[in-house]
């Protein structure tokens, strides 16, 4: 159909597609911008309106219409829209709109778009792989449009974000988090396919919308599901034996089986657990900068000991460890709190990445407890007096004002990140966080917020979201053409990031880049990544002059090239 050029060059396009076939692949429309020649030799006169156009002013254009409408929600549409009718276009209004855009094409708009994903639905994007289609699997992939397939994200729907079970809407999630890679990292749109496996829903609102899309059943769940992701990923490892799998919010303990499951027979990684606790790494790395109190020092409470809980402690460990901690030592500052209260040693239903940061009952014999039967939050920040607070509970205001307070009398510079997404299910606001403690927190959130002005003072609010880290991952795989994904690329992503906190020469400075900084920030993780993998005999070992040429013939810039015409 057409020929993908090297990604960096201007080389041109060739194509055999001419007329209506041309302008309405999206991946090659140029709209009003074909040329005079291209329009003469491919056949577009009538087509388009006389006027040729530039990308500048298809930009300005969207741009107009796209803040005319009234709502995120419609923005988000209108986005996808044009994303499916000229994703060049598109990625270039993101890429120089970053910080108008992101919130639209993700969190926290993208929350909507999956439990509104039914009404919106379109144009076929990626691939909806069904329970009742299962002996298809290997036909539905084998599809000649998938051949430069290099990434996948993948989702089952049933933790988005944290609005819970979305059934098939959660392809939204697939959708957005791919158009990072391109946006953020560069990964040309035809390497990556978003996949949403359709094993049913629970969601009983979405089980009686007429309007659903997906299939119209409660969730497989247990042998049968299980069968169903082997026969997914074995299908997937055949097609493409090299692709990088990224799983994406799966629920529950699944996240952390199939990770487990798979990341020895492919080259896979779970955002929620490791990217999200590469970026919460980054983060704290950035605060310490500010407050001086090394990393040997912290006490860690964590809100939420699911996937993300779990994941960003099991990272941090690891720091801690490398800071001079044995790891006996380094367990005792975790704190983690669930729905049951504070992880102790024998309490039921611990799992197996919960194990390592259960509380010893001697720790806490003598704290004194608001009820006798359950250590709550305000009772583990009360007593165990943490430096740093982390939410990924899903629990809007969890973060409550006694709790902040309590957290603020103890500690001078007191760390806090709530950082469940969307907005809508933060733990606190950066408002709240600013005040309960006279403008002392040090702030990062899952989803953007607004600068805060409280006082004289203005604070900018950091965004922790893995959008930091899994983009570069994936960029730092492809240059490497690493073979398996580990920890350690995680760990050297999140110290990137934290060597780009302006904390690092500015001790008043934010912690994080600003998010317009995303491409740089993508490919250094992806330069630290890719000679990470390497040094984990993962990837063959080049030097570093030939990974950089090789990071930049992968990075696509969204402009319009000539095109050929290739006569078959
Ligand atoms: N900022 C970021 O980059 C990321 C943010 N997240 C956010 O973190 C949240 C959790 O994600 P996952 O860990 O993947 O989900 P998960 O479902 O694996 O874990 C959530 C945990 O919170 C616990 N929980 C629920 N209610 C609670 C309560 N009242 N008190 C204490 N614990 C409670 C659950 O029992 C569960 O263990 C979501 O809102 C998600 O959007 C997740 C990944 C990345
Ligand atoms: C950011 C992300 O991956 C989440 O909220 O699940
Ligand atoms: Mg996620």
């Amino acid at each position: 159909m057409y020929e993908l050029p090297a990604f960096g060059s201007d080389s041109p396009i060739r194509t055999h597609l001419t007329g209506y076939d041309l302008v309405t692949k999206p991946m090659l429309n140029k709209g009003m911008a074909f040329s005079e020649r291209e329009r003469d030799v491919f056949r577009l006169h009538g087509l388009l309106p006389p006027h040729i156009g530039t990308i500048d002013e298809q930009i300005e254009r969207r741009l107009r219409v796209m803040r005319a409408f009234n709502t995120d929600f419609e923005r988000y549409a209108f986005l996808r829209d044009l994303q499916d009718t000229n994703e060049t276009l598109f990625y270039a209004v993101l890429i120089r709109h970053f910080d108008e855009l992101l919130p639209l094409v993700y969190t926290p708009t993208v929350g909507e778009g999956c439990q509104h994903f039914s009404e919106i639905w379109r144009k076929p994007r990626g691939l909806f792989l069904s329970y009742p289609n299962r002996h298809r699997i290997r036909e539905i992939l084998s599809d000649s449009r998938f051949d430069h397939v290099r990434v996948i994200v993948v989702s089952d729907g049933e933790r988005i974000l944290g609005l819970g079970d979305q059934g098939a809407g959660g392809m939204g999630i697939p959708i957005g988090k791919l158009s990072l890679y391109t946006g953020c990292a560069g990964i040309h749109p035809d390497l990556t396919l978003p996949i949403l496996l359709d094993v049913g829903t629970n969601n009983h609102e979405r089980l009686t919308n007429p309007l659903y899309i997906g299939w119209r059943h409660e969730r497989i769940v247990g042998a049968e599901y299980d069968v169903f992701v082997e026969e997914f990923v074995s299908a997937v490892i055949e097609r493409w034996p090299n692709v990088l799998l990224q799983w994406e919010d799966f629920a529950g303990s699944n996240a952390s089986r199939m990770l487990a499951k798979y990341r020895d027979r492919l080259c896979t990684f779970n955002d929620d657990i490791q990217g999200t606790a590469a970026i919460a790494a980054s983060t704290l790395l950035a605060a310490i900068n500010v407050t001086g109190i090394p990393l040997t020092h912290q006490r860690i409470a964590v809100l939420g000991a699911g996937s993300a809980g779990c994941g960003i402690s099991s990272l941090l460990l690891r720091v801690m460890v490398d800071a001079g901690l044995n790891e006996e030592q380094a367990r005792k500052a975790f704190f983690l709190v669930d729905r049951n209260g504070l992880l102790l040693e024998g309490m039921e239903g611990i799992t197996p990445a919960q194990t390592p940061f259960v509380q010893q009952r001697d720790v806490v014999k003598d704290w004194s407890l608001g009820k006798p039967d359950q250590i709550g939050l305000f009772d583990v920040v009360r007593n165990a007096k943490p430096t740093v607070l982390i939410g990924v509970s899903g629990q809007t205001g969890a973060f409550t004002e006694p709790v902040v307070r309590e957290m603020a009398q103890n500690v001078e510079r007191p760390v806090i990140f709530p950082l469940s997404n969307p907005t809508s299910r933060s733990e606190a606001t950066p408002q709240q966080l600013i005040e309960w403690t006279d403008g002392r927190a040090l702030i990062g959130t899952g989803s953007p917020f607004a600068p805060v002005q409280w006082h004289d003072r203005r604070f900018d609010i950091d965004q922790t979201n893995n959008s930091y880290i899994f983009p570069g991952v994936g960029l730092g795989v492809l240059a490497a053409g690493a073979k398996r994904v580990t920890d350690a690329m995680f760990m050297v992503a999140g110290k990137v990031v934290a060597d780009m906190s302006p904390t690092v020469s500015d001790p008043h400075g934010r912690l994080l880049p600003p998010v317009d900084q995303l491409r740089a920030v993508s490919v250094a993780v992806a330069r630290a990544v890719a000679i990470q993998a390497q040094a984990d005999g993962v990837a063959d070992v080049c030097d570093e002059a030939t990974l950089d040429k090789r990071i930049q013939a992968i990075v696509w810039e969204p402009r319009y090239r000539p095109y050929e015409l290739v006569v078959a």
